[in-house]
């Protein structure tokens, strides 16, 4: 295993940054930026991951989180569907998960085949944070994220921009607590309510840890960011504004300090609070977030106009950024049913079309849009159905776009 770490010094780390090829395409970072481009852009969350036969293939040689850890092994994946879906994706996300956060506070965390996350000694109650650690050395604890953050520049080879993440304090609790996945996170929202001192305390080291980590990301080439609260939909309207959102916007604000940088010099930050918009939405696009993404719960047209009502000046812009930098519209990403792409070509079509053209439904070629599905793509769907849905995506989100110029 020995060849798969290149970078063995710092100085060798940085000195790869510093060449980093300029970038090819920036139609994600134009349209999170709220600008109108040729065409939406259009990335898939998950898209390095089961559905793709390379990505079976190399996981058959090696443990999930060794995937994770070997920055060859990440930037390799993370290249997988770039390259085979040439020129049709208009971003790379860094392969990695939420779940290194956990690991990172000092839980174990393994990955069972067919099972998913599983945590051999989760929180119980509240004494419990004692087994987490007091201070959290990030660039020690995750440095092989920024690693294959860097390597992977260097593969991109400017093609399009690389996003880092992080999970959301909320859905990192809820892991911490229930141990894996869960149906109705039930020991975790037990917290909220019996110990509300002490879920804010845990929220907040959370919250630390995650700002850090996001700096640092982009410190190593991180080109956008997002923050995946997967488990938002489980709360209530009042626990989801209790409990998530002050962390939501804790840490927009948090990244934006540290890297002094207002919505337009920093790197377009999104948010995905998955099931919270139905209630949160206007909440959500006053967060400090230059981008939301929505599930297919929610009608873009209807988001849009909820978007446009509640920041009316776009991202809010935190105090002492420069009077200079005008504030941008936010943009909307999103948010295609992700089972869509069992239902065949001729379905695959329709849908795209209904999203990217209506202006009663969808979002109407209003700009400021980026095309993702309502949430990953899950591990059945058949790579060519990806490639046209891709395909379509180019197609009929160019023949809007034109259309819209020409009003
Ligand atoms: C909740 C969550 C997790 N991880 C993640 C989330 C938030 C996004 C979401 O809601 O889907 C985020 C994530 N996980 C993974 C990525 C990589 C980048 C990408 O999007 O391509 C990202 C961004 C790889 C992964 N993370 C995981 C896989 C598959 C595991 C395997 O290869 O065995 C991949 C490719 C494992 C994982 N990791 C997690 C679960 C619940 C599971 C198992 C179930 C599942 O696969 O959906 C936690």
């Amino acid at each position: 295993m020995k060849h798969l770490n290149s970078f063995t010094t710092k100085k060798q780390a940085d000195e790869s940054k510093s060449k980093d090829p300029e970038l090819r395409n920036d139609l994600i970072i134009r349209a999170a930026r709220g600008e109108a481009t040729p065409r939406p852009p259009v990335w898939v969350m998950r898209q390095a991951g089961r559905y793709l036969p390379e990505f079976r293939a190399l996981r058959e040689k090696h443990d999930f989180f060794e995937c994770c850890r070997v920055p060859e092994l990440a930037a390799e994946i993370t290249l997988q569907p770039i390259r085979r879906y040439h020129g049709l994706l208009d971003a790379a996300i860094i392969f990695s998960d939420i779940l290194v956060v956990p690991q990172a506070m000092g839980l174990e965390v393994e990955m069972l085949p067919g099972k998913g996350p599983h945590f051999p000694a989760p929180l119980h109650k509240p004494s419990d944070m004692e087994r987490l650690k007091k201070k959290v050395d990030v660039k020690k604890e995750l440095g092989y994220v920024m690693d294959a953050i860097k390597l992977t520049r260097q593969k991109l080879e400017g093609r399009v921009p690389l996003i880092g993440f992080c999970g959301a304090p909320w859905t990192l609790m809820a892991y911490m607590i229930e141990g894996g996945g869960s149906k109705e996170f039930e020991k975790a929202k037990k917290w909220l309510w019996a110990h509300p001192e002490e879920s804010k305390e845990l929220l907040q080291r959370i919250t630390d840890v995650c700002i850090e980590f996001l700096v640092a990301q982009v410190r190593a080439g991180a080109q956008l960011l997002q923050v995946f609260d997967s488990w938002a939909g489980t709360l209530s309207p009042s626990d989801f504004r209790t409990f998530s959102l002050p962390y939501l916007r804790a840490i927009s604000a948090g990244v934006r300090d540290a890297l002094s940088c207002n919505s337009r010099a920093c790197v377009p930050l999104i948010c995905f609070a998955k099931g919270a918009l139905g209630h949160s939405l206007p909440e959500v696009s006053k967060a400090g977030y230059d981008v939301v993404g929505l599930d297919w719960t929610v009608e873009p047209s209807v988001a849009r106009r909820i978007v446009e009502m509640s920041s009316p000046g776009g991202t809010s812009l935190k105090a002492g950024a420069g009077a200079n930098e005008a504030a941008h519209r936010i943009a909307l990403q999103g948010n295609l049913d992700p089972s869509v792409l069992y239902a065949g070509k001729e379905a695959i079509r329709q849908q795209v079309d209904k999203m990217l053209r209506s202006r009663k439904g969808g979002f109407g070629g209003s700009g400021a849009h980026i095309v993702n599905l309502g949430h990953g793509i899950t591990p059945g769907v058949d790579p060519e159905d990806m490639r046209y849905f891709l395909e379509c995506v180019h197609e009929i989100g160019r023949e809007v776009c034109s259309a819209k110029e020409e009003e």
